[in-house]
């Protein structure tokens, strides 16, 4: 998977988050048109909580995302290696924690549900991040990546690529706190595989079931699939008759 792991350097991932927290938000709705509040939506509904269960939300963020899973009654615990970006998301009703993608800070099958928004392609080592996803979740948990990705119509897929070489780089440098993250959003999103080959990774990181769907037009990929559950230990060989 040469695409989706880029090299980022962690640190200066974070610190670019860091810098962007302050107007996050905002720069996002303006920027996806009030779309993201959408594919949000689209990807609690995937996720399916029921009260009681536990859920993870992984690169929360400033904690959008958790909060609006938190109101399906569920349990849910948001993280996020920006403290920058935690910090912005004190004030909601949830928990948010620093911490990382690749070392959770959570034990083994500690949850029912694990997402990731917007997240996993800023993650270093993306399959590594799917691996630890699948480490904190109970065989038989869920799983749901929503993500940029690519617009199959070739039409459609023209004008967004303008968009985002020419568009979103201008209105982010009016609003944002740090207009150079969403030259880095631009690039992460061009590089980032195609829906199959997205699928295709999910499965070779401890993910059963995988499946997907587009969000406007392909633009986001809602991506879900079920943890595997651990293999039955071979069968102990029938105890034989010992030869008198
Ligand atoms: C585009 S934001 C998405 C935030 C939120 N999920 C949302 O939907 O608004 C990407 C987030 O990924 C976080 N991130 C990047 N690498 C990470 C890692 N290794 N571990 C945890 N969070 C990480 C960044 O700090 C940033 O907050």
């Amino acid at each position: 998977m040469t695409r989706a792991t880029l090299a980022k350097n962690p640190d200066d991932v974070s610190a670019m988050f860091d810098q962007a927290a302050p107007r996050y938000d905002l720069t996002n709705t303006l920027l996806s048109a009030g779309q993201d509040r959408v594919w949000r939506a689209r990807a609690r509904e995937a996720l399916a909580l029921r009260p009681g269960e536990r859920c993870l939300d992984v690169a929360c963020g400033t904690g959008v995302s958790t909060e609006a899973l938190g109101r399906s009654g569920a349990t849910v615990v948001g993280v996020d290696r920006s403290a920058g970006m935690v910090g912005r998301g004190a004030h909601r009703p949830v928990t948010l924690r620093v911490g990382d993608a690749l070392h959770l800070p959570f034990r083994d099958a500690e949850f029912d549900a694990v997402t990731i928004m917007f997240g996993l392609r800023n993650v270093v080592d993306a399959p590594a991040a799917l691996r630890e996803m699948a480490r904190v979740v109970r065989p038989g948990g869920r799983l749901v990546v929503c993500e940029f990705s690519h617009p199959a119509w070739p039409p459609f897929r023209t004008v967004y690529l303008r968009y985002l070489r020419d568009g979103l780089p201008r209105i982010a440098r009016r609003v944002s706190s740090n207009p150079d993250a969403y030259t880095y959003l631009a690039e992460t999103i061009r590089a980032w595989p195609a829906q199959r080959e997205l699928a295709a990774v999910i499965a070779g990181c401890g993910w059963s079931h995988v499946s997907w769907r587009n969000l406007t037009g392909g633009v986001v990929a809602l991506h879900r699939a079920v943890r595997d559950a651990p293999r039955p230990a071979p069968a102990a060989p029938a105890p034989q008759e010992a030869a008198a």
